[in-house]
C-alpha cells in the first residue's frame, strides 16, 4: 500500500515538473524570465540545499554569491525565490508589496494553527487584513502613553508599565544569586513569559508553575517547525505514521490549549465591552463588534479559532523572540566588556535614580544602539517568515510566477560587508551617527518591511531596552572564573538561530539604588 502510494505522488510530482519545465516562454507570448537556478535532480530538484547540513541561510549564502540576490530553487515542484540583498527585499515587499504578501501553505503549520487561523499564518486576503489591523489595534492600545505626568510628560502606557515590573521582579530575583553562577535563562523565562501574560491575559505565573513549564518547552520546540523541507510538509499523508514532527505538534497544542482555551473561556465569562482589561479583551470586543456588522463575512469575523490563535501568536512569538534575543544581548556582553562598561557610564550619567524608562531612550543612545545591534548580529529570524506570491510578478528583470515561495536571508543581509563595516564584530557603532545620535541603516531588517511587518516590533524593542537598561543598572557580567564566554555560533542549524546555555556571574553594582520588590 505503502510503496503504491509513493509511486503515485512520484508521477504527480513528474507531471508537475513537466509542467514547470515546459512552462518558459508560454506565459504572456513574451520570453518568460525567469531568476537563475543552480542546477538540481530530476522530480527533487535542489532539495539537497534545504536538507543539508549547513545552516540554511550560509546555504543560501553560497548560492547568492554565485547566483546573485534574486535566485530561483525547486524543491519537489515547489518554486522557491531566495532573496540576498535589501533592495530586493524592499523591492518585493514594498514596492510590491500585494503581489508578495501571501504566506505558503504548509501541513504542520496549518495542523498547528488550526487551520491557519490568526494572523502570522494566514494566506494574504481580507480574512489576514482584518485580522491584522484587530491584533494592531489591541496592540496599540497597550502601547497608548498613559495620562500626563506632574512634569507634563506623557504617562507610561500599560506595556510599559507591565514591563518595567516584571524588570523589578527579575532584577530583585538576581540580586539573591549573590555573586554565584546562574543560568540566565531561568529567571529571564519567567521575566518574559510574566510579560507577555499580564498583556495577553492578565495573568503572572511563579517559577515552578508546571503548567507555565510545560507550555515554554513546548514554545521552544517550535522553532523546529519553520524550515521548509520537511517531508511531512512535501507528503501530508505521512501524518499516518508515527514520527517526531507530529509529536511535536500534538505536544505544542495540548500545551497551549490548557492555557489559552481556558483563558479565552474565562475572559469570555467576565467580559465587560467597557472594561478593556488586555489585548484577549480587545480581541473579544472586535468580535462583538463585527457581530453586530451584516457586512462583515464570516472570513472577516473573529471567531473563537481566531482569537485563540491570535493570542497565541502575541504570546508565542513575543515570548520566544525577545527571549532568545535577550539571551543573545547577555552574551554579547561578556563577549564585549567594554560595550558592557560604556553602557553603564551612559546609564549611570543619565539615570542616577530609578530604572531606565522608554522616555529615557534620547538621553541613552548607546543602549539603544546596543539593542539594534544585538537584532542585527543575531538575526534571530534569519530567513524571515515565508511568503508567497498572489500572482505573476517581477522582481527587477525577472519573472516570478504566482504561488513562488519567497525566502529572505535576513541573516546575509545583516552580515553582507558590502553592507556594513566589520560585519562579523558585534559594534552599537554601527547605529550611531557622527553626532552620537541613533539611525537606523537601510540593510537593517530585522522586522522584516511592508504590509507583514512584525507586528510586534515596538513592543520587542521596548522590552529589550527596559530589560538590558534594568539589568546593567544594577549589576555587572561576567564569565564564570576559568570559563570562557559562550560560543557565540548558534546551538543548531535551525533558520530561527538561537544561543546555547551558558551561566554568568551577576555582581551587584554597590553605589545602585537598592533593588527593592515593585508594589
Ligand atoms: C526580537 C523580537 C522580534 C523579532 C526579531 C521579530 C521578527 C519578526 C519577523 C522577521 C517577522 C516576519 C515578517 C514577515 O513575514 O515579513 C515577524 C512577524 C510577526 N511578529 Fe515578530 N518579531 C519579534 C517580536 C514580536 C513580538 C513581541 C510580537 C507580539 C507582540 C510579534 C508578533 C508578530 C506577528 C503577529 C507576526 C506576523 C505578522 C503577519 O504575518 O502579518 N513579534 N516578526
Amino acid at each position: 500500500m505503502v510503496t503504491e502510494i509513493l509511486i503515485f505522488v512520484a508521477l504527480l510530482l513528474f507531471c508537475r515538473f513537466l509542467i514547470i519545465s515546459l512552462r518558459g516562454g508560454g506565459r504572456t507570448g513574451r520570453a518568460w524570465n525567469p531568476p537563475p537556478c543552480p542546477p538540481g535532480v530530476p522530480l527533487l530538484g535542489n532539495l539537497a540545499v534545504f536538507l543539508g547540513t549547513q545552516p540554511l541561510y550560509v546555504a543560501l549564502r553560497r548560492l547568492g554569491r554565485k547566483h546573485g540576490d534574486v535566485f530561483g530553487l525547486r524543491m519537489c515542484g515547489k518554486d522557491f525565490v531566495v532573496l540576498g540583498s535589501s533592495g530586493a527585499i524592499r523591492e518585493a515587499f514594498v514596492k510590491r508589496s500585494v503581489d508578495f504578501a501571501g504566506r505558503p501553505y504548509m501541513f504542520s503549520i496549518s495542523l498547528l494553527t488550526r487551520k491557519n487561523c490568526g494572523i502570522a499564518f494566514s494566506d494574504y486576503g481580507p480574512a489576514w487584513r482584518g485580522h491584522r489591523k484587530d491584533a494592531a489595534s489591541a496592540l496599540r492600545l497597550s502601547l497608548k502613553a498613559g495620562s500626563v505626568e506632574s512634569d507634563g510628560h506623557p504617562g507610561r502606557s500599560i506595556a510599559e508599565k507591565t514591563i518595567s515590573q516584571e524588570v523589578s521582579h527579575l532584577v530583585s530575583k538576581m540580586a539573591v544569586s549573590d555573586g554565584c553562577p546562574i543560568n540566565p535563562s531561568d529567571m529571564l523565562t519567567v521575566a518574559l513569559i510574566n510579560t507577555v501574560c499580564s498583556l495577553t491575559f492578565g495573568c503572572r505565573y511563579g517559577p515552578s508553575d508546571a503548567e507555565m513549564k510545560a507550555f515554554v518547552s513546548a514554545n521552544h520546540k517550535l522553532k523546529e517547525l519553520f524550515k521548509p523541507g520537511h517531508p511531512l510538509d512535501l507528503f501530508p499523508f505521512l501524518k499516518m505514521f508515527p514520527s517526531k514532527r507530529m509529536r511535536t505538534i500534538q505536544e505544542i497544542i495540548a500545551s497551549r490549549d490548557s492555557i489559552l482555551q481556558a483563558q479565552y473561556q474565562d475572559h469570555v465569562a467576565t467580559f465587560r465591552p467597557d472594561n478593556i482589561r488586555d489585548i484577549t479583551d480587545a480581541f473579544l470586543k472586535s468580535m462583538q463588534d463585527a457581530g453586530g456588522n451584516d457586512d462583515a463575512s464570516d472570513d472577516v469575523t473573529m471567531t473563537e479559532d481566531q482569537v485563540v490563535m491570535s493570542m497565541w501568536e502575541i504570546f508565542a512569538g513575543g515570548f520566544e523572540s525577545t527571549f532568545q534575543t535577550l539571551r543573545w544581548a547577555l552574551a554579547y556582553l561578556l563577549h564585549y566588556p567594554e560595550v558592557q562598561k560604556r553602557l553603564q557610564d551612559e546609564i549611570d550619567n543619565n539615570v542616577p535614580v530609578g530604572l531606565p524608562t522608554w522616555r529615557d531612550r534620547s538621553r541613552l543612545p548607546y543602549l539603544e544602539a546596543t539593542v539594534l545591534e544585538t537584532l542585527r548580529h543575531s538575526s534571530f529570524s534569519s530567513l524571515n517568515g515565508p511568503h508567497v506570491t498572489t500572482c505573476d510578478t517581477k522582481i527587477g528583470d525577472y519573472d516570478i510566477a504566482q504561488g513562488t515561495t519567497v525566502l529572505c536571508n535576513l541573516w546575509w543581509v545583516h552580515h553582507d560587508p558590502e553592507n556594513w563595516k566589520d560585519p562579523d564584530n558585534f559594534r552599537p557603532e554601527h547605529f550611531l551617527d557622527e553626532a552620537g545620535k541613533v539611525f537606523t541603516p537601510k540593510h537593517f531588517l530585522p522586522f522584516s518591511v511592508g504590509p507583514r511587518f512584525c507586528l510586534g516590533k515596538q513592543l520587542a524593542t521596548m522590552g529589550l531596552f527596559l530589560y538590558l537598561g534594568g539589568i546593567l543598572k544594577h549589576f555587572t557580567l561576567a564569565c564564570t572564573p576559568g570559563k570562557k564566554p559562550p560560543s557565540l555560533e548558534p546551538e543548531s542549524s535551525e533558520p530561527i538561530r538561537t544561543i546555547g546555555e551558558y551561566e554568568i556571574i551577576l555582581t551587584k553594582r554597590e553605589s545602585r539604588d537598592p533593588v527593592c520588590l515593585p508594589a
